[in-house]
């Protein structure tokens, strides 16, 4: 067993595919270099304490708690024990946590004195980047650690991926499972019917700017509007999901072969189009993208829309900064990161 352990897993962007990925169609994201961080160490004052730092929060949960909540008798299926936790229990984080203390009765927590767990991220919080996935993957990879006592693997993977997803519909309700696997397994990831299609890495140096609206997301809202449009013009939108479709195709092709950044930025300018044309866009959106373009980039939404983050990718620095200023200028937040870190981790063990 650890005296302490660190464990950090990604953020994420989609790069092409919202909206469409909940009509079957695939979806490509990307791991950004943003992480969330989560510290473990044992204590010996008999209880768990999760700290929360950027919601600067802390639930305590005594170790006799820990114990009667596993003796209460519920099956220890992930959808049952989800089922219940949704009727007793209103905070999301402490129904994560009972998550795994419901799931694993093998789990040995009378070795356990107490334990310390501190989660720091550098995803800002409820902007469509995924900030929710990477708390729920590397809660899942500590209790996967300390329910088998071993450190995990590439092969344990799917094990942690799952175990997120479940963590992940506290605060979704249905989610596609994307942003757990990408948090999971870093890099590129194509999706498609609610399953990874492919995984794969590019040696492309590719940087993103990536441009907070400061506007809240507001994801079940968007794709309630989206799903209105589709029901009054089907054909419409079955054919525009369909040319998202080929755009995502284009997409990975581009990025395995490392084309020019010209031809990704027409994928980008087309895709925002038809994001458009889906009308998940409003006005500051739509100004995030006119400025990008008068400085030569590229930029689309990223998500949901109606608000959160856009994005535009660029290999050269050539009048970045011009736009990083002028972004600032009107009130939007850009930040740089690169595409395709490597998904979660143990950056430190002992
Ligand atoms: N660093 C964190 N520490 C603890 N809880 C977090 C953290 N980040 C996210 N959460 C939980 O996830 C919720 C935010 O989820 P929300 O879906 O609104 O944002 P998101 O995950 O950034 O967005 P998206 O899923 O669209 O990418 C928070 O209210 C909190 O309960
Ligand atoms: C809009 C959407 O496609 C992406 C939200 O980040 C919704 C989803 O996939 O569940």
């Amino acid at each position: 067993m650890f005296k302490e352990i660190k464990i950090s897993s990604p953020g994420k962007i989609i790069l092409c595919g919202e909206h469409a990925v909940v009509y079957g169609k695939k979806a490509l994201a990307c791991s950004v270099d943003l992480r969330t961080t989560l510290t473990a160490s044992h204590t010996s004052n008999n209880f768990f304490q999760l700290i929360l730092i950027n919601l600067n929060k802390t639930v305590e949960i005594k170790k006799e708690d820990f114990m009667s909540i596993r003796s209460s008798p519920i099956s220890s299926e992930p959808n049952a024990i989800i089922n219940h936790l949704e009727k007793v229990e209103n905070d999301k984080i402490v129904s994560s946590l009972k998550f795994f203390i419901l799931l694993d009765p093998d789990l040995e927590w009378s070795k356990i004195a107490g334990l310390q767990v501190l989660v720091s991220s550098e995803i800002p919080i409820a902007s469509g980047l995924g900030s929710s996935a990477s708390y729920s993957t590397c809660l899942s990879s500590l209790f996967f650690v300390l329910g088998s006592n071993r450190v995990f693997s590439e092969s344990d993977l799917e094990t942690i991926n799952r175990n997120a997803y479940y963590i992940e519909k506290f605060f979704h309700g249905n989610p596609s499972g994307l942003d757990n696997s990408v948090s999971t397994y870093g890099n590129f990831v194509v999706f498609e019917k609610g399953q990874i299609r492919e995984k794969f890495t590019s040696d492309q140096k590719l940087n993103v700017l990536i441009i907070n609206s400061q506007i809240p997301k507001q994801t079940l809202e968007q794709v309630k509007k989206v799903r209105s449009l589709y029901e009054k013009h089907t054909a419409v939108l079955d054919s525009l999901m369909n040319t998202v479709d080929i755009l995502v195709d284009k997409f990975v092709q581009s990025l395995k072969e490392k084309s020019s950044l010209d031809g990704i930025k027409d994928l980008v300018t087309i895709n925002q189009g038809l994001l458009y044309a889906l009308q998940i866009s409003n006005q500051s959106l739509n100004s995030i993208v006119n400025i990008c373009e008068k400085f030569g980039f590229g930029a689309k939404i990223t998500g949901a829309g109606g608000g959160g983050c856009c994005i535009t990718i660029f290999d050269h620095a050539n009048r970045l900064e011009e736009l990083k200023l002028c972004l600032t200028e009107n009130s939007f937040l850009p930040f740089e990161t690169r595409l395709g870190s490597k998904g979660v981790r143990i950056d430190e063990i002992n």
